[in-house]
């Protein structure tokens, strides 16, 4: 065979043999090491990859969650340095937080209490509701969000929320708010006698509506205290769960190197003091209808509101 009819026009066939004998010969020798090289490439190719892409496309936040929708917890407590902000207001030894922090409960409000809850919430909203995606009803006040306002269902509906709402419904509310109370109370360290229901106390009802007003938009954080003043423990108790009756809507936490997230749970409650030591948000509701309870305390007893009653 000619030389140039092997194509390679500078060897002949006994140099061509044995040229390439030694280069599978070489490649032999090399492969390990070059497939480890590739393989090494790879994972780090997909881990940055990977990383990009969730950068690029999911939240940016660094996000842990606090209490899952899917857990049943007894008692989750996690204590955080209190903030300078309950200084700016009068300080009632015994009851002002010296150890803040947030804590998660499922054992204190059974499902079936929290769905009694769920109906009253669902009765007393169907009376109005925002033209935005989060509407009010505040049980004391009798505030209720209607179009881009708020009416008092009192005054605006007279006999009609006689018949909405009964002595029962009145009933559970108080119980419930007495032993969220004692648990407060417990987890911080202080007499449950010392602290007051303050006010608002609403029921929340959140969806993905786009926003009309700014009363519409709870996804903003804020501090408790800064937002309600009398506010020194808040706590929330959930009506629905996470992922099956809504998507979005999870309770952030913001802190400074990874945001905490506590989803809903329905007879969750979720408390926490009220100070820039627990600022937070709620997720943007994706679909669904997620509907909540807030109920809080103050140490003030000037700014003491008794239970809502039947009007
Ligand atoms: O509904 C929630 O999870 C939180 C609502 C809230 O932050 C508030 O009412 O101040
Ligand atoms: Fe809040």
């Amino acid at each position: 065979m000619a030389d140039s009819e092997l194509g390679f026009g500078w060897i002949n066939d006994k140099q061509f043999l044995s040229y390439s004998f030694s280069v599978q010969k070489n490649r032999l020798k090399r492969e390990p090491r070059w497939t480890w090289l590739r393989i090494m490439l790879l994972v780090l190719g997909s881990i940055c990859g990977a990383w990009l892409f969730d950068y690029l496309y999911n939240n940016n936040d660094l996000m842990e969650v606090f209490a899952r929708q899917t857990e049943i917890l007894d008692g989750k407590v996690v204590e955080v340095q209190c903030s300078e902000d309950y200084d700016s207001y009068q300080r009632f030894a015994g009851c002002t937080p010296v150890k803040c922090g947030r804590a998660v409960t499922d054992s204190v409000v059974n499902r079936e209490e929290a769905e009694k809850m769920l109906s009253i919430a669902r009765r007393g909203l169907s009376l109005g509701g925002s033209d935005g995606g989060a509407s009010i009803l505040d049980l004391h006040s009798g505030a209720l969000s209607m179009g881009k306002q708020f009416v008092n269902i009192y005054r605006y509906f007279g006999e009609k929320v006689k018949e909405l709402f009964t002595a029962e419904d009145f009933r559970l509310y108080s119980e419930l708010r007495w032993r969220i109370q004692q648990r407060v109370a417990d987890t911080f360290g202080i007499d449950p006698n010392v602290l007051h229901l303050t006010k608002p106390t609403f029921f929340s009802r959140m969806n993905s509506t786009e926003a009309k007003t700014m009363h519409d938009e709870y996804w903003h954080p804020h501090i408790d205290k800064v937002t309600y003043g009398s506010f020194d423990y808040t706590s929330l108790l959930y009506l629905s769960d996470y992922k099956a009756d809504f998507g979005g809507g999870r309770f952030v936490f913001v802190d400074e190197h990874v945001n905490s997230t506590v989803e809903p749970r329905k007879g969750r409650i979720s408390f926490f003091t009220s100070g820039s030591e627990n600022l937070h948000y709620v997720e943007k509701v994706e679909r669904g209808t997620r509907y909540a309870i807030t109920v809080s305390f103050t140490c003030d007893p000037a700014h003491a509101v008794d239970d809502p009653t039947l009007p």
